[in-house]
């Protein structure tokens, strides 16, 4: 069963890692969030997906407070992101791993100093145990024979899980995925995919993936969130979501043209803007 139909906007679960309320943000008065409210669980992985321009990596960067909402709560572990002092963003930001789609090397650094890279930029930690540090992540992403390698010479799976072994170098409690999945082919992302999965499990890591790809979230996601018209429109297992029946997930999931987000752009009478007078 999914929660879809019931109650679109709430979340089956009492212990949210992210909570969000009445979350409000408007772009040159563009409304993006028109009070979005959405939980994501502890040490789940939660799949947010919806049509472009929907808001999906807005929200992850409200939820690393880069991006501040108009109005509404966003708290992260109980702290309200909007009200962090700048050491406190910076210390939520330290236990929030980002992984870009376009996993943003450092194109003059080889795979160790990018890894290493956050520790140099925020620690004074001993060379010694930067290396321990950074091997172990390289190690969990399968690439500790890859560390001398620069970026030029990775294919774009192996530089996605360069990038993940970065994005978990401070053992995070959450990471934030935007769209992982993009250009891999099927062996990098069943790799990528294997890997969300593990870590999520290993690590206790709670895990928000923005993406397209149903197939590959039906695999490793326990719940998504389908964002459309600045709400949660539709919620559930990712197994039974697009059956749900709702116009939002027939559309979206059906890859139907014009329905709840229409076809056209809004626009004014089209026989007046021809200067044929107005259509009925
Ligand atoms: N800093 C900004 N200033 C102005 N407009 C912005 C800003 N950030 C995002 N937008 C606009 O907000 C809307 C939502 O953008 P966002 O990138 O979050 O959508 P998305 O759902 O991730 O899209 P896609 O699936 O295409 O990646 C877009 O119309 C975008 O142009």
């Amino acid at each position: 069963m999914t929660d879809a139909i019931a109650s679109p906007d709430s979340a089956p679960t009492g212990d949210a890692l992210v909570r969000v309320r009445g979350l409000t943000t408007r772009f040159s008065g563009r409304t993006v969030f028109d009070g979005l409210d959405l939980d994501i669980p502890r040490g789940k992985i939660t799949a947010i997906m919806g049509p472009s321009g929907t808001g999906k990596t807005t929200l992850l960067k409200h939820i690393t407070g880069q991006t501040p909402a108009d109005a509404g709560e966003l708290l992260v572990d109980g702290e309200d992101v909007a009200k962090l002092s700048r050491e406190g963003l910076f210390k939520l930001r330290e236990r929030v791993g980002y992984l870009f789609q376009n996993s943003a090397l450092l194109t003059d650094f080889d795979v160790f100093e990018n890894v290493a890279f956050p520790l140099r930029q925020h620690t004074r930690l001993p060379e010694e145990l930067i290396r321990d540090i950074v091997l172990n992540k390289l190690q969990a992403v399968g690439l500790r024979g890859a560390s001398r390698l620069m970026p030029s010479e990775l294919s774009g799976g192996m530089a996605r899980r360069v990038a993940l072994a970065r994005a978990i170098v401070f053992d995070p409690m959450l990471i934030l995925y935007d769209e992982p999945f993009v250009g891999l082919d099927p062996i990098a992302l069943n790799q990528v995919l294997k890997l969300i999965r593990t870590l999520n499990e290993t690590l206790g890591i709670t895990s928000v993936l923005v993406a397209h790809e149903l197939a590959a979230i039906q695999q490793i996601a326990d719940r998504v969130v389908l964002i459309a018209n600045g709400k949660v429109v539709a919620s559930g297992d990712p197994k039974e979501i697009a059956n749900d029946g709702s116009p939002w997930t027939r559309q979206f999931f059906g890859g139907e043209p014009d329905g709840p987000v229409p076809f056209h752009y809004p626009a004014g009478d089209y026989a007046a803007e021809l200067g044929l007078g107005e259509t009925a």
